[in-house]
């Protein structure tokens, strides 16, 4: 079958609602025409829509401050619905049938059930049917949950093998200092590289429904870069942005691809994983990982945190407990304890097919 060019809009919370918290039905249907134009242009786009706790919100009266996680739970219990039924509406009036995706972090993270949802998107897409995808908020805590869209989105583009992201927020792309503070603050058309001096313009949300603002975006620009896509950061405020964008046509930030990308194994290792513990390494391990590429040896490791099974991922951090790697150990917690015990120290603990060095694990980790 002819695989269309695939596209993951991720839209946010404060685009899609208004002062009152209610679904703003003038944005929701800009969007949609949006999307709708897209499809029509022979695109297969997926939208990653937010607005589920803050429509909950809206809809049930909750002052938004001040509440526990199952009170937002339950708001977005509600407010996923309400956000469906809008969207069925508006896309079955521009011709188009839709399909609720709700994931969390463990979907990700457990092979058959990653390669599940991949199949029913793929369903979905190739039968012209859009997905909505979201958070399932009303059942992840801590552990499994990502807490912001913007890295759903990234993962899910890797998913299905976009070749675009495109997050659609309150601001036009990301500027070199955070607009709310500094009135000087200048747009960057295009970054190369997410690197050090990129992190740190980013700061968190100016709204009171958004998560993670400009950092949880640059996390998951760096995701996807890392997997070979681009992506857009852009204003909600004019949806028919979208087919420029996709034509490419220089809209808001533009973040281009890695020269580096991860094979489909390793950016799974590197961000659909859950690890299940970390080891500590030397500063000797740190520089046969970092610079030489190499396995990582029992006798690098200084200390060891967590119970794990062989097989499973961990995070790999050096003396100072900043993580710079994650990869698949072939021993247990248990027995890499006796390994070091008994000074067997040349026995390789994570292969290095096996392991992503990635200095950027830190902002990912947001
Ligand atoms: N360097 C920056 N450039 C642009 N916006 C920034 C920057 N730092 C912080 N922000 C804030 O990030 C916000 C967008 O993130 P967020 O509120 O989480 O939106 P969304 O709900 O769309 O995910 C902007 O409104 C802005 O206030
Ligand atoms: N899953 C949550 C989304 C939380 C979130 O990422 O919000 P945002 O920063 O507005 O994209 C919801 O639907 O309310």
């Amino acid at each position: 079958m002819e695989q269309h060019r695939r596209i993951v809009i991720k839209i946010g919370s404060s685009s899609l609602t208004n002062r009152e918290k209610l679904l703003d039905e003038y944005k929701l249907k800009a969007l949609a025409s949006a999307v709708a134009k897209l499809f029509n242009q022979g695109w297969q786009p997926i939208l990653v829509s937010s607005g589920a706790v803050a429509a909950g919100l809206g809809h049930l009266g909750w002052n938004c401050t001040h509440l526990t996680m199952p009170e937002r739970q339950a708001a977005a219990a509600v407010g996923q619905g309400l956000l469906m039924e809008k969207y069925n509406e508006l896309f079955q009036s521009l011709g188009i049938k839709v399909g609720q995706i709700l994931l969390t972090r463990a979907d990700f993270a457990d092979r058959k059930r990653y390669l599940n949802a991949r199949n029913t998107l793929n369903v979905l897409l190739n039968r012209h049917v859009l997905p909505i995808v979201n958070e399932n908020d009303t059942v992840t805590f801590a552990e499994i949950r990502f807490g912001d869209n913007d890295t759903l989105s990234a993962l899910v583009a890797g998913l299905v093998e976009a070749e675009l992201l495109i997050l659609l927020t309150d601001i036009d792309g990301l500027y070199n200092g955070d607009p709310r503070k500094d009135p000087n603050a200048k747009l960057i058309p295009v970054v190369q590289h997410i690197d050090d001096s990129i992190i740190k313009l980013a700061g968190d949300s100016g709204s009171t429904v958004g998560t993670g603002g400009m950092k949880t975006k640059l996390a998951a620009a760096r995701i996807a870069a890392r997997s070979g896509i681009r992506t857009v950061v852009a204003s909600a405020k004019e949806p028919s942005i979208l087919s420029g964008i996709a034509t490419g046509e220089k809209l808001g930030t533009s973040f281009e691809p890695s020269d580096h990308t991860l094979r489909s194994r390793k950016q799974w290792i590197a961000y659909g994983s859950i690890t299940r513990g970390t080891l500590l390494i030397d500063k000797g391990a740190v520089k046969a990982l970092t610079e030489r590429h190499k396995s990582l040896l029992a006798v690098g490791i200084i200390g060891i945190k967590g119970d794990f099974t062989a097989g499973s991922v961990v995070s790999v951090a050096d003396e100072q407990g900043v993580v710079l790697a994650k990869g698949i150990t072939n021993l247990s917690s248990e027995d890499l304890r006796l390994v070091n015990k008994n000074t067997r120290h040349g026995l390789e603990v994570i292969n290095r097919d096996w392991l992503v060095c990635e200095r950027g694990f830190s902002i990912c980790q947001m």
